[in-house]
Formats: structure tokens, sequence, C-alpha cells
């Protein structure tokens, strides 16, 4: 049926209903990226451990059935030099509903664009879901890492990240500049003949659909506060306008009310009877609160570049970008992965922290509502950091810790689950 892809054999599809839940049979096909860099140290350990939580929190009864797809250097390997992110992958993807993925590795300047962006782009995957969470005992270097407890909604479909940029004194950039000082009466481009030149468009329904999500997050989980993070006091009708739109669809689907003539407003969460404030902060502004005062943050609706910013400087504050997980979602399709990237001069080494793979597997389970073999992950990953028994990362600002391997962390947890 496909060209370089083997369907397990024993194992079935989840499917998803109309109002997007999900059926998750006791044996599903879970499609996988191995990814590109350290992605082939840290995603036979996430395997492995998540196999071993399964089987423990079910006795057999529930078991994954991995699916090897591909993307990215792997993928010239299988299917051939220039073919980087094959159809067949998208269209499972697409298909088997959840999947997990490694990092894929983007060159800086020419070359390929994104494949990660690519692919939350292909399945309009417009959330990125990043829970950042202290775990006790992680070595940090913020004094109360314990008051961090944040959830980001990352705009992931729209921004600067649609990839519409022209390179210096190329024809298109040419033409481009040409047209916004004759059409457009530009006169500000300051070296307009050697000038690299991007479009950043923003909507509002892509604003819409994000902020929705954050909101509902927030009273599904108890949460006090939805933060709307933007930079619209510079770039007015991008970023200004996602903060308008956010406050506005808190208004016009949640019922907030503007709080002193706003435009901070709150709504009473239909399930707890508790107050949800909506706010905004000023980008710039807010990463320095998140170092000051964490405790008055708690969702982040943001948007691409910014969240992609807050994620790695809210990993490095509960110890760093090795334990930081996250999800790339639509109404339907869940593509798990990692904050951190490649780390290319790790790779195959058997040495980075695979906790951030393992975590977005994590997630993964608790998406599926496999949430015992969730917990026992986390459980484990509590307890093996407890042990002090872990990666090169924790290790060297950790006093007393025996450093081991990327694998080695693995059963380190498996022991503890
Ligand atoms: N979603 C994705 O697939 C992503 C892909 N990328 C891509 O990855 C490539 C490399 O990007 P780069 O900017 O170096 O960022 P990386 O996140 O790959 O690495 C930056 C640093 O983070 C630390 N780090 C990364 N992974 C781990 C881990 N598993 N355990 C412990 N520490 C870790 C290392 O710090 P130290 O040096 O202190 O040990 C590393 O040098 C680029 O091509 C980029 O485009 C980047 C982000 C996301
Ligand atoms: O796609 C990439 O190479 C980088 C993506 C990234 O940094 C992220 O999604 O956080
Ligand atoms: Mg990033």
């Amino acid at each position: 049926m496909y060209e370089h892809i083997t369907v397990p054999a024993d194992g079935q599809k989840i499917t998803v209903n109309a109002d997007f839940s999900l059926n998750v049979p006791n044996h599903p096909i879970i499609p996988f990226i191995e990814g590109d860099g350290t992605g082939l140290d840290i995603t036979p350990v996430m395997i492995k451990v998540v196999d071993a939580a399964v089987a423990k929190a079910y006795g057999g009864e529930r078991q994954i059935h991995w699916m090897e797809i591909y993307a990215g250097e792997k993928a010239t390997r299988v299917y051939g030099p220039d073919v980087w992110l094959p159809a067949e992958t998208l269209e499972v993807l697409r298909e088997y509903v959840v999947s997990i993925k490694g990092p894929l590795t983007t060159p800086v300047g020419g070359g390929i664009r994104s494949l990660n962006v690519a692919l939350r782009q292909e399945l309009d995957l417009y959330v990125c879901l990043r829970p950042v969470q202290y775990f006790k005992g992680v070595p940090s270097p913020v004094k109360e890492p314990h008051k961090i407890d944040m959830v980001i909604f990352r705009e992931n479909s729209e921004d600067i990240y649609a990839g519409i940029e022209y390179a210096a004194e190329s024809d298109k950039a040419k033409k481009l500049i040409k047209f916004l000082q004759d059409e457009m009466g530009v006169t500000k481009i300051r070296f307009p003949d050697t000038s690299g030149i991007g479009i950043k468009p923003v909507s509002r329904e892509g604003t819409e659909r994000l902020m929705r999500k954050a909101l509902q997050y927030a009273v599904d989980n108890d949460k006090p506060s939805v933060t709307i993070v933007h930079k619209g006091n510079i770039m007015k009708y991008t970023e200004g306008g996602f903060r308008d739109w956010a406050y506005a669809l808190a208004q016009k689907e949640f019922g907030a009310e503007l709080v002193d003539g706003g435009p901070w407003c709150k709504f009473r969460n239909p399930k707890t009877g508790r107050d949800i404030t909506v706010k905004d902060s000023i980008a710039d502004a807010f990463l320095q609160q998140i170092l000051l005062r964490p405790s008055e943050y708690s969702v982040i609706a943001t948007l691409n570049l910014n969240g992609d910013y807050i994620s790695d400087a809210l990993a490095a504050q509960v110890g760093g970008i090795g334990i930081a997980p996250g999800a790339n979602l639509s109404d339907s399709v869940a593509c798990f992965e990692a904050t951190h990237g490649t780390a290319p001069k790790y790779a195959g080494k058997d040495y980075v922290n695979p906790g951030s793979e393992i975590l977005s597997a994590e997630m993964m389970l608790r998406h599926m509502g496999w949430v015992e073999a969730a917990d026992l992950i986390l459980a484990s990953m509590e307890r093996a950091i407890a042990s002090k028994k872990v990666t090169y990362d924790f290790a060297r600002l950790m006093d007393g810790a025996t450093q081991v391997s990327c694998s080695g962390f693995g059963q380190v947890m498996i022991d503890h689950l």
C-alpha cells in the first residue's frame, strides 16, 4: 500500500469522531519519525520507556504497535536524495491521527525550509502546546523554579513562519521592494538595494482558533488566567491585531467582561465557578516578568515567533530543554515532539537527555486516554531525577549526581516505573 512504510500486521488505527473525540483501540498503530541528529539517540529510548510503562499499566492488555515513517535526512536515504518529506508520510500522519516525531534539522540561511514547520502547515496543526512544569530536584538557574507552572499555546500556522521571504538583491526582493515604494508609499526601507525582505501574515481567524483553544484549556484545567503575549506596540496590525482579536474572542465566546474599563477582562469558569482573568503583556516585558514573577502567569497565548522564543526561555527556567515536551495539534490530528532541536554536536553519541521526547510521549498517552501509563511515566521521571542518575545536562549542575547516558537514563526510568 505504501512505498516504504510497513504497516504493522497486528494493530488498528485510532479514529476520530465527529466531535473530535478519539476511538483508541487496545492495540493502536502509532506512526513515529525517528528524527535527525540526536533523534536517533532519543527516539528508541522513548519507545522503550513507553512500551515498559504501557506493559506495566495494562499487563499486556494494551500495546502500542509502532510504525516508522520518514522525514528529514533519513527520508532522503530511504526515498532518494531530494525527498525530505514524502507525501506518504503526510498521508499517514493525517490518517493515523496520533503520532510522535523526533527533531528535524533546518539549515540556517539557504537550503531547505523547515520540515517541522512544513509538517505543521501541511496538516494545519495550528496549536503548538508546550507545558512548562518543574520536577523537584532538577537544577535550575532561578531561585524559585517551583513557582513556574505555565502552558504555552503558540500559534503554529502563521506569522513569519509562513516562509514568505526573499533573498537580498534577488529579482523577487527587488520587485517587492519596488512595489512597496511605488504603489504603497513606503519610504522607510533604510537600504532598499541590499535588503532581504519577509512578510508576516497574522489573521483574525488564525488568532481566534488559537485563543479559543487556550481559553478552553483554562476552563477545563481550572487555570486562573490566560495572558496574550504580543509585540503589538510596534507591529500594530499583526501582533496588535492578535491582541485585539484575542480579547474580542474572550468576550464574544466566553462572556468575558472588562475589568476597570479594560483591556483586561474576566469571566467565570462554568465548571468551577472561579474567575479566569484574560490579560496581555508585551513580549519583551513578559520575558523579564517570567523571570521575576512567574507565579502571575499560567496559560500563555502567543504568536508563532514569540512562542518559539518563550518556549526555550521557560524551558531553561525549569532546568533546560532536556525535559521540555510539546504537541502540535489540529482539531483532529496530534503530532507530539520535544521543544528542542537535533543538537547535532551530540548526534549518535548516546549522550543527551531523552526526557523531552519521553515527556512528549507522556502527553501523547494522556491525549489517547491512557492516563495510567502517562502517570507512571511522570512518577518514574520524578523518581529517576531524585535518584540523581541523570544525563550530562543535569549532572553538570547537580551536586552528587551520577552521569548516565541517554539510553542509561531510559533504563533508570524503566527501573523506577
Ligand atoms: N522541532 C524541531 O524539530 C526543532 C528543530 N530544530 C533544529 O535543530 C537544529 C539544531 O538547533 P539548535 O539551535 O542547535 O538547538 P537545539 O535545541 O538542537 O540545541 C541547543 C542546545 O540545547 C541543548 N539540548 C538540545 N537537546 C538536548 C537534549 N535532548 N538534552 C539536553 N540538552 C539538549 C544543548 O545544550 P548544551 O550545548 O548546553 O549541551 C544544545 O546544544 C537546527 O537545525 C534547528 O533548526 C530546533 C528546534 C526544534
Ligand atoms: O523547524 C525548526 O528547525 C525549528 C523549529 C523550532 O525551533 C520550534 O518549533 O521550536
Ligand atoms: Mg524552537
